[in-house]
């Protein structure tokens, strides 16, 4: 490595320079400001010392268009940059310079391109850790695993295990996914380098490729460290899944690079990645394929005590007045996500400092409550009460209708807590092993268990709301499989109409060409078994009318019912007579 004169200049010199866009580059360090000239000018190094604060100098070199990196903490830097920038690839512009040092925060749009413009923390300096992340507790556990391959690699390599490269974390916006993986870093001690998918897009072709590439060996020189990608689904998106946007070929190109990365380094590396999204659907297969995100962890906006939790989190940075309860506001903002409710409780404080007043009171909370709920409803939807007791409603239905059916139509946990763009509540089943060889009165039972929600509904509110189409849908296509594919129904026996999913793989010629007549028969069919589960759906609530209203009460005051609980008031649902009857029928379709 060369050794070059650097020498002092006076701020204003070094003010005067940047005007007359005699300058290459700056380097901020926390002591003093590193700049070089363009080589037309000389081309020689000179340092200042910094005046003022360093976001103003920031924005002076952006409105001069003059590219700058920050250094956070001068012992990152592994040898001088001045011998960098003298080095033979620098001064053919290639990604040395910046790829060794690291831009803390800022400064969009001034690095050159293909240049990685991930930010680099030093080892733990992310100053997050777990304890800053609330109501998510389950992916926080998964996730504390990803901090022991980082502190204790060598334990896991010792033994042979495999360390995963690649974590997923899905959930809507603002559900504190960054501010986990910010945390993981955190944990572990060790670098954070972090960038957006939607930086990589807006590019010249190639240049997202190489800045993966640059981002990927900055991170194996840093390792171990975490490599958080947000928005992954900004490069992830399927290839060719949308040809008529600009930069497709961009895109395509970025995330081949991507994949090629992610196989050619080795969790064991001690690099892993973690990538954000919050339309996991969208995501090109290969990019979920084993040994690349192959972990997926789900961040779901929080439940009432989750709420509870990331208040208190952000109300430790105000002070409270005596009357405020969290427990409260926790109730009142269902829906919410974590950037929300941080939202909320600064609005508060604001509030509060208008008012001048000493600490933030309860009547701050409702002022900036509204403010922020008003902001909500263009982006998301904030549950009215009716609409968040159609749905609790909804739900109980499911789940005492679910009960009395055999196998996988138990449900183990119903939740209101809103999640992701449509569905507004949820009701989750106990897994079963394979649903293919679902039983006879196993499907009619599920098909009951899907009608039990609208059930619901009509018996409490006298209509059904849209909330039940899903359902309805998905009862419909179950009962035309069972008709047409598994050959249970009277009339037609046991004829393969339409091939299964794993027929059609295998090339099978089952298929058998439907006539008119044979295709009323199946659409009356169909409607008879819907028929049949909705009456004993709406049989079985009428009956447990008292359980299903004291079941609904406590799932609006918890928002979330399961384990124990849920267990103990589904053991209460009571059968109507006829309900063995309907259940073990030989074909789906008997009358009763
Ligand atoms: N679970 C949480 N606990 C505490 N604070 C949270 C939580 N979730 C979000 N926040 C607050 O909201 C801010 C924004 O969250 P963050 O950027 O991590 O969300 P995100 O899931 O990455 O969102 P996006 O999908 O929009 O990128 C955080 O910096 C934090 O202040
Ligand atoms: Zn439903």
């Amino acid at each position: 490595m060369k050794t070059v004169a650097i020498s002092q200049s006076a701020y204003s010199e070094f003010q005067t320079q940047i005007r007359a866009q005699q300058v290459a580059r700056v380097l901020i360090k926390p002591q003093r400001i590193e700049y070089s000239l363009k080589p037309e000018f000389g081309g020689a190094h000179y340092y200042t010392l910094p005046a003022g604060p360093a976001q103003d100098l920031q924005a002076f070199l952006r409105e001069h268009n003059v590219e700058f990196a920050l250094l956070p903490d001068s012992d990152i830097t592994p040898a001088s940059w001045v011998g960098l920038l003298l080095s033979a690839g620098m001064m053919i512009g290639s990604f040395v310079w910046l790829s060794k040092f690291s831009e803390a925060g800022g400064g969009a749009g001034v690095m050159g391109v293909g240049k990685s413009k991930a930010r680099t923390y030093k080892g733990g300096n992310t100053g997050i850790t777990f304890a800053d992340v609330a109501g998510v507790d389950e992916a926080k556990q998964e996730l504390q695993e990803v901090v022991d391959f980082l502190q204790n690699g060598e334990k896991y390599r010792r033994i042979g295990a495999k360390i995963p490269k690649g974590v997923l974390l899905v959930g809507p916006p603002g559900t504190g996914k960054t501010l986990l993986a910010k945390a993981v870093a955190g944990e572990a001690g060790v670098p954070f380098l972090s960038m957006s998918g939607s930086e990589f897009v807006e590019l010249y072709v190639g240049v997202g490729a190489s800045r993966v590439r640059d981002l990927f060996t900055q991170a194996k020189r840093q390792s171990p460290c975490i490599i958080f990608i947000d928005e992954l689904d900004a490069i992830g998106k399927s290839r060719g899944s949308n040809p008529s946007m600009g930069g497709n070929d961009e895109r395509e190109q970025t995330l081949n690079q991507l994949l090629t990365e992610m196989d050619g380094f080795d969790g064991n590396d001690g690099v892993i990645l973690i990538a954000a999204t919050n339309r996991p659907e969208i995501l090109d297969p290969a990019l979920r394929r084993p040994g690349r995100f192959d972990r997926q962890v789900l961040v779901d906006r929080p439940d009432k005590s989750g709420r509870e939790q990331i208040l208190q989190v952000h109300a430790q940075k105000v002070i409270l007045g005596e009357d405020v309860d969290l427990a409260t506001i926790a109730t009142q903002t269902a829906g919410f996500a974590g950037a929300d409710l941080a939202n909320l409780v600064n609005e508060a404080a604001l509030m509060a400092a208008r008012h001048n007043r000493q600490a933030v009171l309860m009547m701050d909370f409702a002022e900036a409550f509204e403010r922020v709920v008003a902001g909500l409803e263009k982006r998301s939807r904030v549950l009215s009460d009716t609409e968040r007791r159609t749905v609790a409603y909804h739900e109980v239905g499911h789940a005492l209708v679910g009960a009395l059916m055999p196998g996988g139509s138990k449900v183990s946990k119903i939740s209101i807590v809103p999640r992701g763009m449509g569905a507004l509540g949820y009701t989750m089943q106990t897994p079963e092993e394979d649903r293919f060889l679902m039983l006879e009165d196993e499907l009619r039972g599920q098909i009951a268990m899907l009608l039990g929600g609208r059930s619901a509904e009509e018996i409490v509110f006298g209509k059904v709301s849209s909330g039940a189409s899903d359902d309805i849908q998905k009862a419909t296509d179950l009962s035309e499989r069972a008709i047409t594919q598994y050959g249970m129904s009277d009339t037609l026996g046991p004829i393969a109409f339409e091939k299964t999913q794993a027929q059609f793989l295998e090339g099978s010629t089952t298929r058998r060409s439907i006539s008119g007549e044979v295709a009323t028969e199946i659409d009356r069919l169909v409607k008879e078994t819907i028929d049949n589960a909705h009456d004993m759906a709406l049989e079985i609530l009428k009956l447990n009318r008292d359980l299903m209203e004291s079941t609904t009460q406590t799932l609006l005051e918890t928002e979330v019912l399961e384990g124990k609980q849920l267990a103990a008031m589904l053991t209460q649902v009571q059968a109507p007579a006829g309900l063995d009857a309907w259940l073990t029928n030989q074909s789906l379709t008997h009358q009763a």
